[in-house]
Order: C-alpha cells, then sequence, then structure tokens
C-alpha cells in the first residue's frame, strides 16, 4: 500500500520554483532521492514533513491530508523527520533532549518514555553521551541525534534530509544498517548527495532536476542508463562530457566511445551524471 500520494505538487520561493507539478507514488522501503542542489529535495522533504504547505496539488500520507489542521496534527505524531540543519538546543543533554521531544511527541507515560528514549540512544550509539551537553558533541554525534530525534516514537513514515552529512565511515554503516532495518516495515524517504548510500540502502531511487522527477526506478535502472558509456582513455576528451583523471592515470570518461577506450564498470554515479547531462528540461526516466 502506499504511504504518500502526491499529485500536482508545487511550490515556489517568490519567483523561484521548487517544485514544478511533482507527481509521485511511495510506499514502504527505503526510496532515496538524489538531485542537483536547488532540485527541489529539501522542499519536497518539508512539504511531507507537514513543515511547510504546498502551492498547489494534493498531498496523501498515512491516508491522511496535512492540508486539514486536524489531520496534520496527527501526521506529525506519526511522522520522524531529521532536517537538513536540525537546530538542536546547545544547553540540552543528548539524553534531556530526546526526554523534551518525546514529551512534545505525546509520549506521555513516564516509563515508557524513559524507555524509548534509551532504545534510540542505542539505536544509534550516543548510549556513552547521554549525559553529554549538545554543545559538546562533534558535528557527527549531533548528526545522530538528530537521527535519534526523528526515530522517537516508531514512526511509520521517517523522512531524513541528508542524514549522513559529516558523519564517519563507521558511523555511516550503522546509519546504513539502521535506515535499512527500518525500511524492512516501515517508509523510508531520504534526500542524499551520497550516490553509494543510495545504491547500498535504497530500493527505489528518484532523480529531481528542476522541481520534477527526472528519474524513477531502481538503482540498478539507473546504473544500467551508463552501460557502454564509460570508458577508460588514455586522452581527455575535447567537449563537455564529464570526465576525471584517475589513480593509474587513465581518463574515466561517459558518453561516447573514445579511439582507445576500454570499458569500464559502469556506476550509480554514472547513471546520475548522464542522466542529468542529457535531462534538460526534466522529464521522467524509467
Ligand atoms: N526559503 C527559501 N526562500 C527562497 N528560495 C528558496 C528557499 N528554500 C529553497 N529555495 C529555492 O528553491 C529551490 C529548491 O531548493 P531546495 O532546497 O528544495 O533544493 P535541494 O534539492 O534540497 O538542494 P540542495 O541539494 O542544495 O539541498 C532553489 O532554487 C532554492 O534556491
Amino acid at each position: 500500500m502506499n504511504t504518500v500520494s502526491i499529485d500536482g505538487l508545487g511550490k515556489r520561493y517568490g519567483a523561484t520554483p521548487a517544485l514544478d507539478g511533482l507527481d509521485l507514488e511511495l510506499g514502504t522501503g527505503v526510496t532515496g532521492f538524489l538531485g542537483p542542489n536547488g532540485a527541489g529535495k529539501t522542499t519536497l522533504l518539508r512539504c511531507l514533513a507537514t513543515a511547510l504547505a504546498p502551492d498547489r496539488g494534493r498531498l496523501r500520507i498515512l491516508g491522511l491530508d496535512p492540508a486539514v489542521p486536524a489531520q496534520r496534527t496527527e501526521l506529525r505524531r506519526r511522522i520522524g523527520y531529521l532536517p537538513q540543519n536540525p537546530g538542536l538546543y546547545p544547553q540540552f543533554t543528548a539524553y534531556d533532549l530526546l526526554d523534551y521531544v518525546a514529551v512534545l511527541k505525546e509520549l506521555t507515560d513516564g516509563r515508557r518514555r524513559r524507555a524509548e528514549v534509551r532504545r534510540v540512544l542505542d539505536e544509534v550509539d550516543l548510549t556513552d553521551r547521554a549525559r553529554t551537553k549538545v554543545r559538546k558533541l562533534s558535528g557527527g554525534m549531533r548528526q545522530r541525534l538528530g537521527l535519534a530525534l526523528a526515530l522517537l516514537g516508531q514512526p511509520a513514515l521517517l523522512i531524513l534530509d541528508e542524514p549522513t552529512v559529516g558523519i564517519d565511515p563507521e558511523q555511516r554503516m550503522l546509519f546504513r544498517a539502521l535506515i535499512s532495518r527500518v525500511g524492512e516495515s516501515h517508509t523510508v524517504l531520504l534526500s542524499t548527495h551520497q550516490t553509494e548510500d543510495v545504491g547500498a540502502l535504497c530500493e527505489r531511487v528518484v532523480v529531481m532536476n528542476a522541481g520534477r522527477a527526472a528519474f524513477d526506478g531502481t538503482p540498478r535502472q539507473l546504473i544500467n542508463r551508463a552501460d557502454g558509456r564509460v570508458w577508460l582513455s588514455t586522452t581527455a576528451p575535447t567537449g563537455s562530457q564529464p570526465y576525471w583523471r584517475n589513480a593509474d592515470g587513465l581518463y574515466r570518461r561517459l558518453g561516447d566511445r573514445p579511439d582507445d577506450g576500454r570499458p569500464a564498470q559502469p556506476t550509480l554515479e554514472d547513471g546520475y551524471l548522464l542522466l542529468l547531462h542529457r535531462s534538460a528540461p526534466a522529464r521522467v526516466a524509467r
């Protein structure tokens, strides 16, 4: 069953269009949103988290309409949201901040609330920092605390805006394990610039471009778009094709085969770059 139905969603900031008639159906599992800076990912996630009202279109989330105040309140209890820049009170300890937000989420029974706070601290590996003030946590630890806040109350819909920014590889593995576990039974939407995270975690990927979905499919389908389009060559291209020089001194080139080109294994990033290189104006590709 779909958790989220998005129908003709539009949002402008003054003259700037951020979402331009977006249609999507999203269900259980982990869906990753990729896209260049300014593509509209954060705006979409803020609309879904009920933090921002769209100008046009229709949203149905967990069977509820966020445009209706009573349904919006109900939704906020059932959605976990990690914003791009979570404003965490610096003077609170990690534990007290979680406890405070748990109260706001109406976890009113003290014993159950304390158990839930301990559970999410453990999930993000911050139990030994429970009594540390937020201002004394490292950037990565704060990011993990933000995720713990979003996990409070086991939300049916978990919305994560760039959750792995600033965290070290070991903790990134922990994030992946945790997010994929939640995605087994819940809907998880995550925006990221990390194509490795999408390849590792997401069963579905939506590439946003100019406020629309330029691609909607599996990570494998996005990789397949780069089949026969990735080359290793001793020469750099002269045109506008993306390329770089790798550690072996060979040019990794995308696009048409160079004269001396040897085929290279395509990655999700290749598929993404080739898609965006071609997709102006944006169209949904599958
Ligand atoms: N509060 C705002 N006021 C004015 N314009 C905004 C505001 N927030 C976003 N925008 C504009 O809306 C468009 C979409 O921005 P959005 O933050 O949704 O993109 P994004 O895909 O999340 O980008 P990024 O990858 O850089 O986080 C951009 O042109 C941006 O400049």
